[in-house]
């Protein structure tokens, strides 16, 4: 058998728990269109990623695949998410994450649109944001920013890197696109995407209400 230079079991467990949570947020209707990708870190040079285009609501297995943090593909014929950069770049940054999601939910995607001209989404006074890590109060703000989109992955992955030297960070959203999120697992990571969803959800709901 091939000398791999990753552990097997670890990855058939990351394997495993990507396609499960892909699933579920599929169903949900945050992956549309073979949209969002998902990884998770094998080890200190190695993460598991979904291969590019494949529909993320009937992911296998087979569908994972490993990548380096300069986003090669590692021992696999298979080519990576189109975004692998922006995965890779977390874990090559800080090695206490573990997990990173980008979905395209409707709301992450509007919320992106009309966010975009001022550069962020502010949220303050919301319980929800303790569901942040290192959060325990609702007594605090963030700023979600907005970055533009592009498809050199390049660039982007350099800006989000801009971003990071200033402010700590639990995701961004990208102009009519949608939001990436993370965490030390991935419970945390889902949990950090599912608090982005509902704030977002309030925020253009108070929009509506002109509240
Ligand atoms: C049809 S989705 C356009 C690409 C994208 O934004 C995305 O999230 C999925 O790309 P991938 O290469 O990871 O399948
Ligand atoms: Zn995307």
């Amino acid at each position: 058998m091939e000398n791999l230079p990753f552990d097997t079991a670890r990855l058939a467990a990351c394997a495993a728990e990507i396609v499960a949570n892909t699933r579920e947020l599929s169903a949900l209707g945050w992956t549309p269109a073979t949209s969002s990708n998902f990884s998770m870190r094998l080890d200190d040079r190695h993460a598991a990623i979904t291969v590019s285009g494949r529909d993320k609501g009937r992911l296998v297995a087979e569908d994972i695949m490993v990548v380096d943090f300069r986003g090669q593909p590692v021992a696999t014929p298979h080519r990576p998410s189109a975004e692998t950069l922006l995965h890779t770049q977390l874990y090559a940054r800080y090695p206490e994450i573990g997990c990173v999601l980008h979905t395209h939910s409707h709301v992450q995607t509007v919320a992106s649109r009309l966010y975009a001209p001022q550069g962020h989404v502010h949220l303050e006074g919301y319980e929800l944001l303790k569901a942040f890590h290192g959060n325990h109060t609702h007594e605090m703000a963030i700023d979600v920013p907005v970055l533009a989109n592009t498809q050199d992955m390049p660039e982007l992955a350099e800006w989000v890197e801009t971003l990071l030297d200033q402010q700590p960070m639990w995701g961004y959203l990208i102009d009519g696109h949608g939001l990436y999120a993370w965490g030390r697992t991935m419970a945390e990571a889902r949990r950090h995407l599912e608090a982005f969803e509902f704030l977002f959800a309030c925020e253009l709901d108070l929009r509506r209400l002109n509240a």
